[in-house]
């Protein structure tokens, strides 16, 4: 389970970004972080696996607080922690068996990272999770030749590349057509089933949050201002979670462990 407890991120000296974020993500489930553009929902991500330091609290993985890792520990912490992207973060010139192997560098020793030295069992692997993500045709393909769609796919499959207990999705169906999106989604969801992976993934669209999270998030202004069953997502919640002013306080919380 991923526990998120008080943090606290500030830019600069007075840009406070996240204040007291509490949450919950299961595994098995997928979570929806939603709230208006600038809310804080790309430096939570981020801070979870540490890309920026935040100020305070604590980030617990299976009861590991990722804050407090070393930088070995946390190497072996975010080599269990995919991430997924916006704009998929591929190397184009490659093709998408390479961009899955790739999955497997921070298990690896650099030299042999950077020799580009995979074993059978690997790219046997590697080729399995192109199946399960539907691209078994395209193992051999560049990545500059696919789809967006495609390519959000190959992600997903260097992701799982790594083993992970969680992914981190930043916006992934941003910049997908609906066809994509409804792929790409479906693709998560029953990752997250069959798996017990933590899915946890920035929406924009609350419309795609609530067909496909079992769990959501809401911030506004750096705060958490729901968490709890997409079941109990209604119309009141969401005005509240994308309200133009800081003006409420109210925390809206639901069986939350
Ligand atoms: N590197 C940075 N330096 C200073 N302020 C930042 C930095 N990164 C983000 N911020 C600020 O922190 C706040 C939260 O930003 P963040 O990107 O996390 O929001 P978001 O909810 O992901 O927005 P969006 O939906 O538009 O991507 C914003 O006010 C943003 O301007």
């Amino acid at each position: 389970m991923l526990k998120v407890i008080q943090l606290d991120k500030t830019y600069g000296s007075d840009k406070h970004s996240l204040q007291s974020v509490d949450f919950t993500a299961q595994p098995g489930e997928v979570t929806a972080i939603i709230g208006p553009s600038g809310a804080g929902k790309t430096t939570i991500l981020r801070s979870i696996n540490q890309l920026i330091r935040d100020d305070s609290g604590q980030i617990l993985l299976d009861d590991q607080d990722i804050r407090q890792a070393n930088k070995a520990e946390l190497r072996k912490i975010r080599h269990h922690i995919g991430m997924i992207f916006q704009n998929y973060n591929l190397i184009s010139p490659l093709t998408a068996l390479e961009n899955v192997l790739h999955g497997r560098l921070g298990a690896k020793s650099t030299i042999a990272g950077m020799l580009g030295l995979y074993s059978d069992a690997e790219k046997t692997e590697a080729l399995e999770l192109l199946k399960e993500v539907g691209l078994q045709d395209y193992a051999y393909q560049r990545c500059d030749q696919l789809s967006g769609g495609q390519q959000q796919r190959v992600g997903i499959a260097r992701a799982l590349m790594q083993h992970p207990k969680m992914i981190l999705c930043d916006e992934p169906i941003a910049s997908l057509d609906p066809k994509s999106t409804k792929i790409v989604m479906d693709i998560l969801r029953q990752l997250a089933r069959e798996k017990q992976l933590i899915i946890l993934i920035n929406l924009h669209q609350v419309d795609i949050a609530m067909e496909y999270a079992d769990h959501v998030v809401g911030i506004n202004s750096g705060k958490i201002v729901f968490t709890g069953p997409t079941s109990d997502v209604d119309d009141t919640v969401l005005q509240n979670i994308y309200r133009q002013t800081d003006t409420s306080e109210s925390v809206v919380s639901a069986n939350e462990n």
